[in-house]
């Protein structure tokens, strides 16, 4: 038995960055990890796939490289070795980086192995009891694989093993339409696959307004991709070298099959029963808005707690829990905005409420919409596809929420997004200088735009 002050289980987005604090704090820690330090984001999520959105952008500059007066000798190819070495690379150096800085790190103890509670103060290690008076979980998600007929019997791919693929797929269909999908399906699209993407709702990135679905789907299908919606049930088969899939009644012929539909959470291996922490019915740890279990020591960061799926809401979740513990404040999950993006090119840059929440909301809303093809920047570049969004509370003149679906959307969004954050009425906005030629630039003209709804 080793005896600790704090456990952290999981080195993903929070458990690395809390664990170090704590240590430098003067706290006997251990932080257990099962797989790679940096969890998801690192090892097979963000950074691995935005370094492929960057070289499908590559490719996409070349294919268009007439159109801007560049004239290319002979015919482009993508080398998909290269593409997913130049990844794996990314990858490699920023666990690296992690593994020296953790390393070096005194009162921190790096385990190596899978966790599991014995009681609410004992994990299990590698057959080792560890015992701590807090414990702090950060165990992530895992791709979710649906339970369709035949799905288990052919080799499908998930958001994780086809960071390794060095070919390019002839035809690759990509069950679900939301961020892994559209990421990848813009990327192997613009690699020169043929891409289909089926989505069993109604329209693909279901949680954005409508408006913001359409345009999507008109920039992905604008490259040739070919999107289906509300598809229902499906059904998968092997046929020669093909992979057979029944979708509403039509039958596709595949070379490989992404399986994109959502993510679960690594909760049911960690015995939270022996700890007494309780989960939702999909699975996530119940915290309060602190991020504590209902077992009291017990707290849980990031995608295992159900409220947040990104890596700064983890990192967010260390944020709050370090505050609260080391520097005497009281720190809520409720007062972060949340903001994100979506991938595809352009982006699309989030932050708050949907104008489809705002009103449901039942305030008195102004609403603002200005196309990209306005932005002289987004001219500039020839990349007018998109339009910004804003929805502000008529009473109060608050900025409930924004999107920037465009060229810099990603980056644009963060003016909304800081003034989100200082509170601050659309009204003080309006007479902002910003930088031209700039995305943002547009900004105080679309709340100039506001209108009654
Ligand atoms: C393809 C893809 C692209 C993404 N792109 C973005 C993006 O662009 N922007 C963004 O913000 N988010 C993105 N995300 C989401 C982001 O990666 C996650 O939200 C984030 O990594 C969650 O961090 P976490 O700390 O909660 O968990 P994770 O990073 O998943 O870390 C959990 C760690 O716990 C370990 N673990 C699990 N169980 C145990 C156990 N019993 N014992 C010991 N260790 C254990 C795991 O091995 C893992 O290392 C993407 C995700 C995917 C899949
Ligand atoms: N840019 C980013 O920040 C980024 C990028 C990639 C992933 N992520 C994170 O990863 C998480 C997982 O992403 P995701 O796209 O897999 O999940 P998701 O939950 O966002 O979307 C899953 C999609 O699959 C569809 N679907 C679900 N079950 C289906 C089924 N049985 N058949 C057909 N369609 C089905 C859903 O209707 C939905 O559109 C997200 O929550 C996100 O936070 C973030």
């Amino acid at each position: 038995m080793r005896s600790f002050d704090a456990i952290v289980i999981g080195a993903g987005q929070a458990g690395p960055f809390l664990a170090a604090r704590l240590a430098e704090a003067g706290r006997k820690v251990a932080l257990v990890e099962r797989k790679f330090l940096g969890g998801t984001c690192v090892n097979a999520g963000c950074m691995p796939t935005k370094t492929l959105v960057a070289s499908a952008h590559a490719a996409r500059m070349v294919q268009r490289a007439a159109e801007f007066g560049i004239v290319t000798q002979g015919a482009s190819s993508v080398d998909m070795a290269k593409v997913r070495d130049r990844a794996a690379s990314v990858t490699h150096n920023a666990r690296q980086g992690l593994e020296d800085w953790l390393g070096g790190i005194d009162n921190l103890t790096l385990l190596r192995g899978q966790a599991r509670f014995e009681d609410a103060r004992t994990v299990i290690v590698n057959g080792e009891r560890l015992q701590a008076p807090q414990i702090y979980i950060n165990v992530g998600a895992r791709p979710t694989i649906p339970d369709y007929p035949g799905l288990a019997d052919i080799p499908y791919l998930t958001s994780t093993s086809i960071l390794q693929l060095d070919t390019l797929p002839r035809h690759l269909v990509i069950v679900g339409g939301s961020y892994i999908g559209l990421e990848f399906a813009q990327m192997y699209r613009r690699f020169g696959a043929q891409v289909t993407v089926i989505e069993r709702g109604e329209r693909i990135a279901s949680r954005e307004d409508a408006d913001i679905s359409d345009a999507i789907a008109g920039i992905l299908s604008a490259e040739g991709i070919d999107i289906r919606t509300g598809t229902g049930d499906l059904r998968f088969a092997t046929d020669g070298a093909d992979i057979e899939i029944v979708a509403g009644g039509e039958t596709l012929y595949a070379s490989h099959v992404l399986v994109a539909t959502g993510r679960t959470p690594n909760t049911d291996d960690l015995e939270l029963e022996a700890a007494g922490v309780t989960c939702d019915a999909r699975g996530y740890i119940t915290v309060d808005d602190r991020l504590q279990t209902n077992v009291k020591g017990l707290w849980a960061l990031g995608d295992c707690n159900g409220r947040g799926a990104f890596t700064h809401t983890s990192y967010n979740d260390f944020e709050i829990a370090a505050a609260n513990l080391l520097d005497g404040e009281d720190r809520k999950v409720s007062d972060r905005i949340l903001g994100y993006a979506l991938y595809i090119d352009p982006p699309l840059g989030r932050v708050g409420m949907s104008e489809r929440a705002a009103r449901a909301s039942g305030r008195p809303l102004l609403v603002s919409v200005r196309p990209m093809s306005a932005v002289g920047r987004a001219v500039e570049k020839d990349e007018t596809q998109g339009f910004m969004k804003l929805v502000a509370d008529a009473s109060s003149g608050q900025i409930l929420g924004a999107a920037i679906l465009g060229t810099g959307g990603d980056e644009a969004i963060h003016g909304i997004l800081d003034a989100m954050n200082a509170k601050t009425s659309h009204h003080a906005l309006k007479w902002a200088v910003p930088i031209h030629p700039t995305v943002s630039e547009q900004v105080p003209t679309l709340i100039g735009g506001l209108q009654p709804v």
